[in-house]
């Protein structure tokens, strides 16, 4: 049978008085508000979810929407008030302390936003700090550390001090200690909020490339739509203890959920978003595609999609990684889409363009 990495189900999690009362109101229709006159705050309030192995599941939301009481239920910080968490199908809500421990020292690994590096111990060291906490003997542990650190770009870093490398580079010692453990479930908490623009981009890059490669299961909270939609396979849109969305960057993109989803996508480059397998459409010609002239695959994004319609003078062929033809992107379908920028859904004013044509 097959089972998800993790599954979160109903999960709730309420501070303050009489928790359960709580959440039998939630579940009957009451909102944060109301719970709020009687001082108690339901900080995630039935979430359900799951994440495939290997995938990046993002959770976004604004400040106070339960990004961090979420992930803490998911590392078994925090005891869910309701509801389950199952990590490879185990219940982690049934787990003794002691068990739930050995399962977060070997199976889990958290990145946090402020590095949490030891200053008065070396790179290497720090790299090496979850495997000591697992006991691992020295000789090994340094050796899984120094391996790393390579992955993250510090190869001969590690005799440094943590004073002596940049933010961002802070950030990637943060990395390898996560990796050097050989968790397969990563955790990251806005691990990349605090670095600059540029800098964070680079991180975000990085952990894309990692990611092919070792193809960890990853949750990642930020409040930034731009990087949820660059890192995330799935992603979760909290409100107010909510998750309001739930879906891939394209179908955030193109049908948001409500007034609230769409007020984020506004400043979303969303020629970098979507693909060619969203805006092509169905060839006219029968000969479509069997030119020598380049083509594109169905995740290319449409940017890269309109760098290939300058350089061939018919529609764009999309094909497939065998070479069949797929579909074709013509390039009005391409001006209207950036040209639209700014109202409302491209798809739809595409399919127009396309109907008319
Ligand atoms: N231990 C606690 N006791 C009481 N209320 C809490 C506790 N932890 C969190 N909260 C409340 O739960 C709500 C969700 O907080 P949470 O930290 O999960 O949000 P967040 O989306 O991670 O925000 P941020 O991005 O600012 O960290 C907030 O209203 C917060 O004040």
């Amino acid at each position: 049978m097959y089972v998800s990495r993790l599954q979160a189900e109903q999960l709730y999690k309420v501070f303050g008085r009489r928790p359960d009362e709580a959440v039998r109101k939630l579940e009957g229709g009451a909102d944060r508000d109301e719970l709020r006159a009687d001082g108690t705050t339901a900080a995630v309030i039935d979430a359900s979810f799951t994440v495939d192995p290997g995938q990046i599941f993002v959770v976004m939301g604004l400040s106070g929407s339960g990004k961090s009481t979420l992930l803490r239920m998911l590392n078994g910080l925090l005891e869910p008030t309701a509801g389950r968490v199952l990590f490879d199908g185990q219940d982690l809500t049934s787990l003794s302390a002691r068990e739930m421990r050995t399962v977060r020292s070997s199976k889990i690994s958290m990145v946090f936003q402020h590095f949490a590096l030891f200053p008065h111990r070396s790179v290497l060291e720090n790299a090496a700090y979850g495997l000591e906490v697992q006991g691992v003997p020295r000789a090994e542990r340094e050796k899984r550390a120094a391996e790393a650190l390579e992955l993250t770009g510090l190869a001969g870093w590690g005799d440094s001090w943590p004073d002596e490398l940049s933010g961002g580079m802070q950030q990637r010692v943060g990395l390898a200690r996560a990796l050097a453990t050989d968790a397969d479930l990563l955790l990251m908490d806005e691990s990349f909020s605090a670095l600059d623009p540029l800098i964070r981009r680079d991180m975000q890059d990085q952990l894309l490339e990692l990611q092919k490669r070792l193809k960890k299961t990853i949750v990642f909270i930020t409040h930034d739509l731009n990087e949820a939609m660059r890192l995330g396979d799935k992603i979760a849109v909290m409100r107010d203890g909510r998750i309001v969305q739930l879906g891939t960057a394209e179908d955030i993109l193109l049908t948001p959920a409500n007034d609230y989803v769409a007020s984020f996508i506004q400043d979303v480059d969303r020629s970098r978003v979507l693909t060619a397998l969203s805006v092509m459409t169905t060839p006219h010609r029968p000969d479509a595609g069997d030119c020598d002239c380049e083509s594109v695959l169905a995740d290319t994004p449409v940017a890269d999609v309109c760098t290939v319609a300058a350089r061939v003078p018919h529609p764009v062929a999309v094909k497939d990684a065998d070479g069949s033809l797929l579909g074709v992107v013509p390039q009005e379908r391409l001006i209207a889409f950036l040209g639209d920028d700014k109202q409302g859904p491209a798809v739809c004013s595409m399919e127009e363009v396309a109907t008319h044509a």
